[in-house]
């Protein structure tokens, strides 16, 4: 396992590399860090696992926002350009899917298959996304933290393990690196970008997801002609989390209908 970081003037963004193989990129989703992918890295030895801190999170530079989704986009293209990805599958979570959709509109090249998970091509109206910024630069992450947790994994499971894990870290993220992406956030509408995209796609939703419901995920993948759409019952916002080992192999059986094992 290696970490390392790719210098983007002025702020670093960090990531963590494992394994041999195939390659396989992962975003984390707003608010947690590029740990969310650890368990589901675990089950895939035979892959190189590359796992981003977006800006503004985990150990990532907190350069002052607002943050755009091109420059998002274009800190994990720095990211993947240094570790010459190629041919890879990108699979990123709720922000880390409009990463996702963005970098396969700019960098086909560099990708072979697109797992959407728990994502969607625009969250929502700008409004409210703006005034949550305002909100954790005021008051911090406390603000926000139960709101999320509530929305991540629902009323039944906002005490486990997993929702535990994910409150600690949302409350360790930085005001200022969570604000600027919301407002990243507040001004993405991918659904034309995304309509356009012709690679094979994985859609994953959780059946619990209050932050990206199932329907929504759904209305996303299928912009992309021949997309799959999975339901993970039982999970939340964060299948990675709830559920690693069904999460990597639903990601395995994806691999292996393109040929990327
Ligand atoms: O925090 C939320 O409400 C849900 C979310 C949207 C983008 C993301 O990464 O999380």
């Amino acid at each position: 396992m290696k970490t390392g970081s790719v210098d983007r003037g002025g702020y670093a963004i960090t990531y963590e590399m494992a394994g041999d193989g195939p390659d396989v990129v992962f975003a984390h989703a707003l608010g947690l860090d590029r740990q969310i992918w650890d368990d589901v890295a675990y089950h895939l030895p035979d892959h190189r696992t590359i796992r981003i801190d977006m800006r503004g999170h985990g150990r990532s530079g907190v350069p002052d926002g607002p943050y755009s989704m091109g420059g998002l986009i274009a800190d994990t293209e720095a990211v993947c350009d240094a570790l010459d990805v190629r041919d890879a599958v990108f699979v990123g979570l709720s922000v880390g899917g409009m990463i996702g959709q963005g970098l396969a509109v700019k960098r086909l090249d560099m990708l072979r298959g697109l797992v959407l998970s728990n994502t969607a091509a625009k969250f929502g109206q700008p409004g409210p996304w703006q005034e949550r910024a305002a909100l954790v630069r005021k008051q911090g992450m406390k603000a926000v933290a139960d709101m999320t947790l509530e929305k991540w994994f629902g009323p039944k499971d906002r005490d486990g393990a997993a929702a535990t894990w994910a409150r600690e870290r949302l409350l360790q993220c930085d005001p200022e690196g969570y604000a600027g992406c919301c407002e990243a956030i507040a001004g993405t509408d991918f659904y034309s970008p995304t309509s356009g995209l012709r690679l094979p796609t994985l859609g994953i939703a959780g059946d619990r997801d209050g932050s990206t419901p199932p329907d929504l995920v759904r209305e996303t993948v299928e912009l992309i002609p021949g997309a799959e759409f999975k339901l993970m019952r039982g999970s939340g916002h964060l299948p990675c989390l709830d559920a690693p080992s069904d999460y990597a192999r639903l990601l395995y059986g994806f691999f292996r209908t393109i040929g990327h094992v």
